[in-house]
Formats: structure tokens, sequence, C-alpha cells
């Protein structure tokens, strides 16, 4: 199908610290993706829910192989759109900033900081330029889904928050943890950007889900963030984050049109440079990307 038109759609998940496959699928397969910004974190896992197609993709890789700064963003994303994915589901551990948000948490966030540096943040260039708009980041439909399988699941959540988004590798000091809480941030991660602004690029709706695993470091009731207190939440709540998946899926099988929000128009207006100044090659290699509103 073409972004944006009424009838099915396939979901996507990103499986974020300690979520390596998901189980429950029928029919699955690990499949290698290539594409032409490299290679992806992992295989992708394709396989059935309830009769219908599901992508998962390990954002880590098994094992947990590749750390925030080094994730090939662009390459996951275009690979997930290779396989036909038009929602993404992005499972993150996550620090908590706020009092109200202890560990075993779930929040469906809206919004992000992002404070990466060092990462590959757009799939366009020299030659093809393009600024999609960004105002609300992820998908507002999505997350509305989201929180109607958390409360079916009974799993308590919070359905607004903000997410900001450290480079890492390296967790938060407690001055830049106190900055973050005095900006009204909720959460804190090292993987969510630019996942999203990737998403919203390749005309992909996206929403994240965040568990809550710990007090970052601004807590002085809690132990400093660390990754073998990460790990136990993760473990702990795994099964959760599985039934999500499992409720989300039927949920997300159809849409009425396109996203009411411009997740899947969102190229339109976007590319700046004129017809008779783009780079063929470039054209080429953003074909998957811009085929829809290019032709
Ligand atoms: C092991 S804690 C730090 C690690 O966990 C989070 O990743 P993800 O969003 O993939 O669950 C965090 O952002 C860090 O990458
Ligand atoms: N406190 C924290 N900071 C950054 N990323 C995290 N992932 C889980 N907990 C985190």
């Amino acid at each position: 199908m073409s972004n944006g038109a009424v009838g099915e759609t396939v979901l996507g998940v990103i499986g974020g610290s300690g979520l390596y496959d998901i189980d429950g699928l029928e029919n699955t397969r690990w499949v290698k993706v290539t594409t032409p910004f490299g290679d992806p974190s992992d295989e992708l896992l394709t396989g059935e829910l309830a009769g219908r197609k599901l992508v998962f993709l390990p954002r880590h890789g098994r094992g947990h192989r590749i750390p925030p700064s080094e994730l090939n963003f662009r390459a996951n994303i275009h690979a997930l759109k290779q396989l036909g994915v038009t929602e993404i589901l992005s499972v993150s551990a996550v620090g908590s900033l706020k009092e109200h948000l202890p560990p075993g948490s779930f929040v469906v966030i809206d919004q992000f900081i992002d404070r990466t540096f060092a990462r590959d943040k757009t799939f366009f260039g020299s030659g093809l330029v393009a600024h999609v708009a960004l105002g609300h980041p992820v998908c507002g439909r999505l997350g509305d889904l989201i929180e109607q399988a958390l409360v079916e699941l009974d799993i308590p959540h919070q359905r607004r928050g903000t997410y900001m988004v450290m480079e890492g590798p390296q967790f938060s000091t407690v001055a830049e943890s106190n900055l973050y809480r005095s900006w009204g941030c909720d959460v804190i991660g090292m993987t969510n950007m630019p996942e999203a602004k990737l998403a919203r690029e390749a005309e992909m709706c996206y929403a994240t889900v965040a568990m809550v695993t710990d007090y970052d470091c601004w807590h002085d009731g809690h132990d400093h963030v660390s990754v073998d207190a990460v790990i136990k939440v993760v473990v702990a709540n795994a099964g959760k984050a599985r039934s999500l998946v499992s409720a989300l899926a039927p949920k997300v099988a159809r849409r009425e049109g396109p996203c009411a929000q411009g997740c899947h128009t969102a190229l339109d207006n976007a590319i700046m440079t004129a017809p008779g100044h783009r780079d063929p090659a470039m054209l080429e290699k953003l074909s998957l990307i811009v085929k829809r509103t290019l032709g």
C-alpha cells in the first residue's frame, strides 16, 4: 500500500534494552536487510500475530552489541520501511526525572528534547534538502492506541511525557539530571533521537512507550542508575511490554485514511531543493523515502 491510503498497516516494533525478541509470533523468520545507508542493528524478525504481519528489530542487536552513539538509525528505519512497516512502536528503558514515576512505571511519550550530537540525523543532504515539521514528534493516534492497550491490560501509565535524549553512553551527572528536571522533562534515555526524526522523514507513524527503570542520579533516596538495576527492572517488566505489543497489533491493523497529524504525508511541502537542482544520485539513494511525494 502507499503511505496515506485507507487500508492495512504493518506494525514494526523496535525493542530496546532487554527486549531482543518477541514471543507469540507465528511463521517467524529473521531477515537480513541491507540499505543505502548501511546495515541495520541486526536481522529483522518478521512474523504474524493474530494473522497480521509484524516486524521486530532489536535496537542494539541481539546480545546488546551496539551502543547508542553507534546505532545506525537511518539503516534501522530504512530497513523497517523496506519490509512494509507503516507504524513503529518504540519500546525503551528510561530513567525517571519525576518523583511520581518510580521504576516500573510506563509513560506514553509525546515530546522529546534532543541533546544528542554525534549521530546522523537526516536521510537528506546536499542535492536534496528537506525540512519536515516536528512540532508533534510522535504520532498522537498511535499514542492513543498504545494508551487504549495499556488501559485494557490494566498497566498503570502516564499518557504524556517529555523524553530527554542524551548522547551517552555514560549516564548523567547530578547537575545535568537536575538541569533536565528544571526543564520539566519526565524521563531520560539515549536512543529515541534521531530515531523519531528519521521515522517522520520516512513518513512513518512513530510512538514510544518508555519503561522507567531507575531514578537516574538526582534522587537522594535512591541509588544512582546502574546497568544492573536497569536490567532487573526491564526483565521484571518484559512480560508487560510483550502483552502491550500483542494488544496493540490488532488496533493498528487498519487505518481509515492518512494520519490526521500528517505523519504519512510529512514530505509534502518539505523538500526545498528545486527540481532542476536535485542530485540524481541522491534521488536514487532516497527513492524509497521520496517516491510517494516525488513519484
Ligand atoms: C542499559 S541502560 C542504557 C540504555 O538503555 C536505553 O536504551 P533503549 O532505549 O534502547 O531501551 C538507554 O537509552 C540506553 O541506551
Ligand atoms: N538514567 C538513565 N539515563 C539514560 N538512559 C537510561 N536508560 C535507562 N535509565 C537511564
